[in-house]
């Protein structure tokens, strides 16, 4: 049985102040959870995370991650720096890095890569558009973003690597899929990962994210195939992100 993770998304949000009400808030309330937590911060607050959450059960990690370990590339932010701040995980190819900064599928698959050698586990987003969806491309949009991390990762290294399903309709706008709609491609996924390797589409964590809420949470974290959540917007709350995890 794999045991259910609920990942946050501050995305780019947060400030020292506002970050210590709501990391004071999770970990004064959270108890021991039956399922992993961690919270995917900006970079410059990951100090601020292993300095609130280090010995509690809330992990923490990055947005995103450099292809390269380290040199000549203004912004980027390798791996090992993640890890040197206690990361534990990152978040690659998110839509948001899809649409705004042009990252492909095979950037997204090399990015897993970097993060694991880098000893983080990648949380690898993929998701449909909704002219996608609309247009029945959903398994050929989401199947060629999984490939591309198929082809890259061995069975090793896949069972140590988490999925997101994130319909890009779905983020942000309070439009949730169904359960039954969420589980039909994480299903699909799944029966991906166990053309690579069997034994790892039976280990690998497949998260759903868009708009996941304390009221939808515990219905859509009830079908087989949803490990869990990667969530937004109500990450941002303490009561509604710990509702959450209480649903998992
Ligand atoms: O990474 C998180 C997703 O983009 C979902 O965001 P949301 O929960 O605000 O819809």
């Amino acid at each position: 049985m794999r045991r259910k993770l609920i990942a946050g998304n501050w995305k780019m949000n947060g400030s020292l102040a506002a970050n210590a009400v709501l990391l004071n808030g999770i970990k004064g309330e959270l108890g021991q959870p039956t399922c992993t937590v961690t919270v995917c911060v900006p970079a410059p607050y990951l100090a601020q995370c292993r300095a609130e959450l280090a010995g509690s059960p809330v992990a923490w990690g990055g947005q995103d991650v450099s292809i390269h370990d380290s040199g000549a590339y203004t912004g980027e932010i390798s791996g090992g720096m993640l890890a040197d701040f206690g990361a534990r995980y990152v978040i690659v190819g998110h839509s948001e890095r899809r649409t705004y900064h042009g990252e492909t599928n095979e950037l997204v698959a090399q990015k897993a890569l970097c993060a694991l050698r880098a000893g983080l586990v990648p949380i690898v987003c993929v998701g449909e558009s909704l002219a996608e969806r609309e247009s029945n491309q959903t398994a050929a949009v989401v199947g060629a973003q999984i490939d591309a991390v198929l082809t890259r990762l061995d069975p090793k290294d896949l069972a140590k690597t988490v999925i997101a399903y994130e319909p890009v309709w779905a983020i942000g706008t309070g439009k949730t899929a169904t359960p039954q709609m969420a589980q039909d491609v994480h299903a699909m996924l799944r029966a991906k990962l166990a053309e690579k390797s069997a034994e790892a589409a039976e280990l690998v964590q497949i998260l759903y994210g868009g708009s996941m809420k304390p009221d939808n949470a515990k219905e859509l974290l009830a079908m087989p195939d949803i490990d869990g959540g990667l969530i937004g917007g109500a990450s941002l709350k303490a009561a509604d992100f710990l509702a959450i995890v209480r649903a998992a």
